[in-house]
């Protein structure tokens, strides 16, 4: 079964995408005292104010809240990035009951979930699609989620996926501004790295907060209903554990920002 990340999964991802095994693929175990401080990199900044979320999705290996991005509304600056890049989607990766799901690792301890907000460079490139295949297309905002208390917005999220418990199932979601999901810091690290499912193109600045959010194990708990498997299969899988483990350096620098 393709969804199945042991028998189809990131082990045999290379055969028919050979760039898994390439110089620059994501996520890695960032190891925060070998991470350089870059003094010249500056504070990211979210200019998130004319937020348009159109709907929420089930795509069959996550939850993807998808924006319309006609233009510079909703964009993401600074930092490593040399333009501002337009946000298209977020999802999130998480893991089995009780045991873990960020995809990257930090000093080889993972945190229960990983929310990633997409973008891409809109000034260089003309489309998505265009720009996901080029090295400097996408910048990828990594948040990570750590069990405790509710979170106090997440379950506008968690009260939406009842609706999209099928693989393709996709209902409204809209004016959702993703800003509420942030932490009270955006320090961060940064490296140049892919994405972490098929296609795995090399085209993402990564850009990961050190601070994690915090969501209760009642709310995460809602993500595992989810379905791998669409409303006319027979099998029902749940959606748990769509995660990519770290992969090879390969020499690569992370940057810290402070
Ligand atoms: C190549 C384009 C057109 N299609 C890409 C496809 O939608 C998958 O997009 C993505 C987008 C983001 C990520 S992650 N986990 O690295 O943030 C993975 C796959
Ligand atoms: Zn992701």
């Amino acid at each position: 079964h393709s969804f199945c990340l042991v028998c189809q999964g990131p082990p045999v991802w290379h055969k028919n995408y050979p760039v898994a095994q390439g110089n620059r693929q994501s996520p890695i175990d960032i190891i925060p005292h070998q991470t350089s401080h870059d003094p010249g990199l500056g504070p990211i900044t979210l200019n998130y104010d004319q937020c348009t979320s159109i709907n929420i999705t089930n795509n069959g290996h996550s939850v993807v809240v998808e924006f319309e991005d006609p233009d510079d509304r909703s964009v993401i600056l600074g930092g490593p990035l040399d333009n501002p890049y337009r946000l298209k989607q977020f999802h999130f990766h998480w893991g089995g009951k009780g045991c873990h799901g960020s995809e990257h690792t930090v000093s080889g301890n993972s945190y229960a979930s990983e929310l990633h907000l997409v973008h891409w460079n809109a000034v260089k490139y003309k489309t998505f699609g265009e720009a996901a295949t080029a090295p400097d297309g996408l910048a990828v905002l990594g948040i990570f989620l750590e069990t405790g208390d509710d979170h106090r917005w997440l379950h506008m999220i968690t009260d939406a996926l009842y609706m999209v418990k099928f693989k393709g199932s996709v209902t409204d979601f809209k004016a959702f501004n993703p800003k509420c999901l942030l932490p009270s810091s955006l320090h961060y690290w940064t490296y140049l790295g892919s994405l972490t499912t098929p296609p795995l193109h090399e085209s993402v600045i990564w850009i990961v907060l050190k601070e994690p959010i915090i969501v209760s194990e009642k709310q995460l708990g809602k993500f595992r209903m989810l379905l791998f498997t669409g409303e006319e299969e027979d099998e029902r899988i749940r959606m748990e554990n769509n995660f990519r483990p770290p992969q090879p350096l390969k020499g690569r620098k992370v940057r810290s920002s402070n």
